[in-house]
């Protein structure tokens, strides 16, 4: 088995089969006060992989079969540097989620002669929010939360202002739009002041304005607390967008890695769809 050296903030491994913790009372949201900001990262600037900083992500030599005679993942390395966003693309099966999986620590079956190296703390946003319908906003945001818990319910409460959800802790999950779901979601991770944000197609359920501001306002969390950012997306644009650099995914290898910023957004973008097998004039196919 591959070493996996973090350790994944437990609520979000609860979120894998909806299923609570221990000690979680589902109802009451004390009225406590105070919102101290959730930490932030010091790191200003992304480093760039290669340049002397040792990188928050390694991933060596990473196998998965699940039996089958060719690998999902098939000796897959990447190396994330501190403080960077990376995007995953791949066609449908080409082992997005599968790494994901392996990087939070959730798949005890991977293998390989290498490693897995991720920052002490980490969180994960999935397409869905994973919001538990029976406990409130706030509840769900602090679940699992590691520090005692006043100092918890400060941070949660911090961090859904962060999202543009003050006043709405003591709402039910069906209360909010699929947004304002995905907004609790990602104030769940925040207030953990994650090293490492998973995210799997984080807005791939949401409608095209509402993603559009997610990404907006991603931006400006990420402009503030600065983790290191791996995102698995089927939206080439999205990608060229908001990530340092865009990898792409073939049969559990790396078909192609581009950085963002030094390439005009139209040529990189025809290269990731020609990397992905989609023609670049066809933007009803522009989703891999
Ligand atoms: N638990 C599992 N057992 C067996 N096969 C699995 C399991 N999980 C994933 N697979 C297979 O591994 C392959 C890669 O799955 P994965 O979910 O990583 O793909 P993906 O790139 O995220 O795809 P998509 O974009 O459709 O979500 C698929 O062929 C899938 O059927």
């Amino acid at each position: 088995m591959a070493t996996h050296t973090g350790r994944l903030i437990a609520d979000d491994v609860t979120r894998q089969d909806g299923t609570a913790p221990h000690g979680v009372v589902p109802g009451a949201v004390p009225d406590d006060a105070g919102s101290p900001a959730p930490g932030a990262h010091p790191a200003a600037h992304p480093a760039v992989p290669g340049d002397g900083t040792p990188p928050a992500v390694v991933v060596r030599d990473l196998y998965r079969t699940y039996g089958m005679p060719k690998g999902v993942l098939d000796g897959l390395g990447l190396e994330i540097a501190d403080g960077e966003f990376v995007a995953i693309l791949g066609r449908s099966g080409s082992g997005k989620s599968t790494l994901l999986r392996a990087l939070a620590g959730l798949d005890h079956d991977v293998t390989g002669s290498g490693e897995i190296r991720v920052p002490a703390n980490v969180s994960v946003v999935f397409q869905d929010s994973r919001l538990l319908p029976w406990a409130r906003v706030l509840d769900n945001v602090v679940l699992g939360h590691e520090a005692a818990p006043a100092e918890a319910r400060a941070a949660g409460k911090a961090a859904l202002a962060e999202v543009g959800l003050a006043g709405r802790e003591r709402a039910w999950p069906h209360e909010l739009s699929g947004g304002e779901q995905q907004r609790a979601s990602l104030a769940r991770s925040l207030a953990r002041s994650p090293e490492l944000l998973l995210a799997d197609e984080p807005f791939g359920a949401l409608d095209a304005l509402t993603r559009a501001r997610m990404h907006d306002l991603l931006r400006d969390l990420l402009r503030r607390h600065r983790p290191t950012v791996l995102m698995v997306t089927h939206d080439v644009d999205e990608a060229i967008v908001l990530a340092d650099r865009v990898v792409v995914l073939d049969a559990g290898r790396i078909a192609l890695e581009r950085r963002t910023g030094t390439t005009p957004h139209a040529t990189l973008r025809a290269e990731l769809l020609g990397a992905l097998g989609l023609a670049p004039t066809d933007r009803r196919k522009d989703r891999a």
